[in-house]
């Protein structure tokens, strides 16, 4: 384990199946002083507790179309503030949001009222191909928003969670005719959400084929950066 001298606000970007929460998972057992809010997660759990938002939400989702901008802003900056992340003095990971050039000029608004804007993004890149047949095999755990995979990482025993035992389920997005949506989608919104962060100078790319090559440089960047 790690400490950081300096705060550390990181958001990670990438492709659906890039291993965003695999890696956010990693981060925090290295660096436990980071929290970290994964969005596709919040709305799982809106959607396990038939919220009117998780109610609105699920349609999108199941369609692989993003959520409305306006939605996922109010969901994430809510959490933001009632998670006590709007200081300086702290350190955090967003993973899956801002996931467009719209919501990352809003979210910067929001951090710059607390002098706390983003200091490093990463986008995992990995190889399309790589990615598919991941999503094929991912199930997860909504309440803890725990990660598995049949081939990769598989649960101790089939279907549970290893920490509490729960049910494993699949998301309805994870198959081949939405996933195609969900990367046409991404590679239209990334260009622009990339150029915005690369002009503020806090971009960085972290390419490979699996999340044990990308670990590595990714903690490498985070301790180059604020330890
Ligand atoms: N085969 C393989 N699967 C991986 C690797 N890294 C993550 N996964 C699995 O691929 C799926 C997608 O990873 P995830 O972290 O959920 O990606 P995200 O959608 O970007 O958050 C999950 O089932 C992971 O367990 C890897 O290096 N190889
Ligand atoms: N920032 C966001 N803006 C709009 N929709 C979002 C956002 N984050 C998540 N979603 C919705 O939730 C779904 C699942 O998100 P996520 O779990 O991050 O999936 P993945 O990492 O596999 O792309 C997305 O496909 C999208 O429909």
């Amino acid at each position: 384990m790690s400490q950081l001298i300096k705060p550390a606000r990181l958001l990670l970007l990438g492709a659906p199946g890039s291993g965003k929460g695999t890696q956010t998972t990693r981060l925090l057992k290295q660096f436990p002083a980071i929290s970290s809010v994964s969005s596709g997660d919040l709305l799982r759990k809106e959607i396990s507790s038939k919220t009117q938002l998780g109610l609105l939400a699920s349609g999108y989702i199941q369609e692989g179309k993003l959520i409305p901008d306006e939605l996922i802003i109010n969901l994430l900056t809510s959490y933001l503030s009632n998670n006590k992340w709007l200081t300086p003095k702290s350190t955090w990971l967003l993973d899956g949001f801002p996931r467009t050039q719209n919501q990352a000029k809003v979210l910067d608004s929001t951090l710059d009222k607390f002098n706390s804007k983003l200091n490093l993004v990463v986008e995992l890149n990995v190889p399309e191909e790589v990615i598919l047949e991941r999503i094929e095999n991912r199930f997860v755990h909504v309440p803890s928003g725990r990660v598995y995979n049949l081939q990769y990482n598989p649960p101790k025993i089939l279907g549970k969670d290893d920490i509490t035992g729960e049910p494993l389920t699949k998301r309805p997005d994870d198959n081949i005719e939405v996933f195609a949506k969900r990367l046409q989608e991404y590679k239209v919104t990334m260009g622009p959400l990339k150029d915005y962060y690369e002009n503020q100078g806090i971009l960085k790319v972290v390419s490979g084929e699996t999340s044990d090559i990308i670990f590595p440089k990714l903690k490498e960047l985070i301790v180059n950066k604020f330890d």
